[in-house]
């Protein structure tokens, strides 16, 4: 156990010694003067400080040196005490250094002008309140509950859940938490069987099911922590008032809420700073009402106030939760076609921006990265600084993801999750269900990162990790009635801290100003896109990046992307609407020669009504179909897309599949990861 002050069982102790006295006249002035007691030290402290500040004024009276002495004095007391409270919690910190900071002024007042009506009434009222705040909390230290679970949790206890020759160690009693440490006969029991009886123990203690949790010593199959928080220290919700860090780098941690004990809640998107991995992709996952929206805007405000990022945001639902942050966004997207563009593009730049950090001496993306480049040790340039722009952290995010999925592809988006890992890039997927039927085991595989909300109990498993699921977590215990409760599973967060829940803050109806000044602010002093990666999303998805539509007026990189005519970077797509005519198409095959019978479709049979168009005349009214579809900013398409153009002058499906094999041969059109899909060149790639 790693404290063994045992600050509530001293509380418990004081709390029966107040209880007890006798009831006759003398007994009863006995039993309050004894109840009274534990209480006296802060009013003691504060008489003391007035017969103190009384002798001071004497000499003190009339000298400046004196007054410039205890006005010192007094500041440099206040620093020691918040210095020295630093390994409390942050209430009793804030507590001590008001305390002294009052004391010590109110002392300095009457040493250098003695007791008047100001002082006097100060003394009384001032004194009277800090002493009493201080009696408050320690009222509050002692929690009934904790010490009743402590009292209920011995040998009886583990004979009732059937782990009967367990022992219990250690019992650390805090005001909120219980931690015993377990030790199990040998060759008898193993950690398992604990981990089973965990909702038995719940039930025999009287508390949630997710109030027991239990950490196997990793080194033991018998050893380990039973955890038991009797109260529900997150039942009280928590408004959100605005980003923790803004100016700060993406590098500093998300802190997105707090947990059971009141540590914060938070996670690193660019990996565990301490372990320097690579970033980490995050799934959000919770049924409809169980706060995963809040929880969405929790995590997006935190991104948007760090001055090194830019996000990409697909959102089906238009922007109905995130519409204050629009403007702060690189680049913003309803779902469908708009989507498709958006992860083509994010796929496209992957290969250029890990061929920059490589050029520029970065295993991995740092926030000096996204610095202009003035060190010579990151330089594209042999021994000599080179002052490139940097290059920003990218988070792409998808919410109601599930389509973009199916879009992508499994194999796509794994293959492309595991190398947007080391582009300095992160993924966030939202989804209702991470069932199966939602996303396959391998893609929820390639994202390391959860943050669960409540859930149906049956998607549980592909949630979260089986060992979390294990030691006592279990967000289908919450569905939709806890909102804001979830369990965050991130590289950077002790790993015992998994199966804890958390809660994220609430945003209402105010939070919706705080939010478009945080857009306002990332517009004017948050990170823009580089050029390379303005580049290279240009060159696959063309004016769908270069003329998207943000609140940002600055169009630097934009123009920079104009000139990009490297394709290379930009070699797949992706996407899944194919219909099950094109399924078997396979366009990374060897385009042959258009087959026999295809040639004869040419124009032959043509409905009776349309349009006469001569080949010429249709193929450049093909053209001019792909090119509208362009200027519209969809840039991934397929046969079915066409086809309800093309059938109004009067051409076929197997007329517009020779079409596109014509058009990727002249390299108007490129094949995608997925069959029957196709990226529309730019048409300034070529230029
Ligand atoms: N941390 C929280 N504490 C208390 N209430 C919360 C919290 N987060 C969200 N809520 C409330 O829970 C309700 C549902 O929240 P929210 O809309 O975020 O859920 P959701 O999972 O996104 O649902 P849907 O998918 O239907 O949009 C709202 O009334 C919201 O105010």
């Amino acid at each position: 156990m790693s404290k063994p002050k045992d600050t509530a069982a001293e509380s418990e102790r004081q709390h029966r010694e107040t209880l007890e006295g006798s009831s006759t006249g003398k007994g009863i002035a006995a039993w309050v003067a004894h109840r009274a007691k534990p209480y006296t030290p802060s009013w003691i402290l504060t008489g003391a400080a007035g017969v103190a500040a009384s002798a001071a004024w004497v000499p003190a009276h009339g000298s400046a040196g004196y007054g410039v002495g205890l006005t010192l004095g007094s500041v440099a007391l206040t620093g020691a005490t918040w210095w020295a409270a630093k390994a409390t919690g942050p209430q009793r910190r804030l507590h001590s250094a008001v305390t002294v900071a009052a004391g010590s002024s109110w002392f300095t007042a009457v040493a250098l002008s003695g007791w008047n009506s100001f002082t006097f009434g100060a003394f009384w009222l001032g004194g009277s309140v800090l002493a009493l705040s201080w009696n408050v909390r320690q009222v509050m230290r002692r929690n009934p509950d904790a010490v009743q679970v402590a009292a209920d949790a011995d040998g009886t206890l583990l004979e009732k859940v059937k782990l009967a020759g367990a022992k219990i160690r250690n019992m650390e009693v805090e005001p909120n938490r219980v931690t015993a440490e377990l030790v199990l006969p040998a060759g008898e029991m193993t950690n398992d069987d604990v981990t089973r009886s965990l909702g038995n123990i719940a039930s025999a203690l009287d508390v949630a099911p997710t109030a027991v949790r239990y950490l196997p010593d990793p080194d033991s199959a018998r050893r380990g922590d039973l955890v038991i928080v009797p109260r529900d220290m997150l039942s009280e919700v928590v408004e959100w008032e605005m980003p923790t860090h803004v100016g700060g780098s993406i590098a500093d941690p998300l802190v997105i809420g707090r947990y059971d004990d009141g540590t914060p809640l938070m996670l690193w998107l660019p990996g565990d700073p301490k372990a320097g991995r690579n970033s980490t992709h995050l799934l959000i996952c919770g049924i409809s009402g169980s706060g995963k929206g809040d929880g969405a805007l929790n995590v997006l405000c935190e991104i948007l106030g760090r001055r090194d990022v830019i996000v990409w945001l697909s959102d089906p639902k238009s922007f109905q939760d995130f519409g204050p942050l629009r403007p702060g966004l690189d680049w913003a997207v309803e779902g469908g076609a708009p989507t498709e563009t958006m992860v083509t593009a994010l796929q496209a730049v992957i290969p250029a921006r890990t061929r920059w950090l490589g050029a520029h001496g970065y295993r991995q993306w740092t926030p000096q990265a996204a610095e202009p480049q003035t060190d010579p040790a990151h330089s594209c340039q042999k021994g000599r600084a080179c002052g490139c722009e940097g290059m920003p952290f990218l988070v792409g995010w998808f919410e109601e993801a599930a389509n973009t999925l199916r879009f992508m592809g499994e194999d796509a988006f794994t293959g492309a999750a595991q190398e947007a890992r080391s582009a300095g890039m992160a993924v966030v997927i939202s989804l209702q269900r991470p069932s199966h039927d939602q996303i396959s085991t391998s893609t929820r595989a390639s994202l390391p990162s959860v943050l669960a909300f409540g859930l149906d109990a049956k998607d549980e498993g592909m949630a979260l990790p089986g060992p979390v699921l294990d030691a006592g977590a279990h967000p289908g215990a919450w569905g939709n009635r806890r909102p804001g409760y979830c369990y965050l599973v991130t590289p950077g967060v002790d790993e015992q801290r998994y199966s804890a829940p958390g809660r994220t803050w609430r945003f209402t109806g105010r939070a919706a100003r705080v939010m478009e000044q945080l857009a306002a602010w990332a517009v004017r002093n948050g990170a823009k896109v580089d050029p390379v990666t303005a580049k290279a999303a240009a060159a696959a998805v063309g004016k769908a990046y270069t003329e998207r539509s943000t609140g940002q007026t600055d169009t630097e990189a934009e123009d920079g992307a104009s000139v990009y005519v490297n394709d290379d970077d930009a070699e797949t797509g992706a996407d899944g609407r194919v219909d099950a005519e094109d399924a078997d198409l396979d366009p990374n095959a060897e385009l042959g020669a258009v087959p026999a019978a295809m040639a004869n479709w040419t124009f032959a049979g043509e409905p009776a009504g349309g349009p006469d168009f001569t080949p010429e005349e249709a193929r450049a009214a093909m053209d001019a179909i792909v090119a509208e579809f362009e200027h519209n900013g969809v840039m991934v398409i397929g046969p079915k897309d066409v086809m309800e153009h093309a059938a109004r002058f009067g051409r076929k499906r197997p007329w517009v599949s020779g079409e596109f094999r014509r058009m990727v041969e002249d390299g108007r059109l490129a094949a995608t990861s997925k069959a029957g899909r196709y990226r529309i060149v730019p048409a300034m790639a070529g230029v």
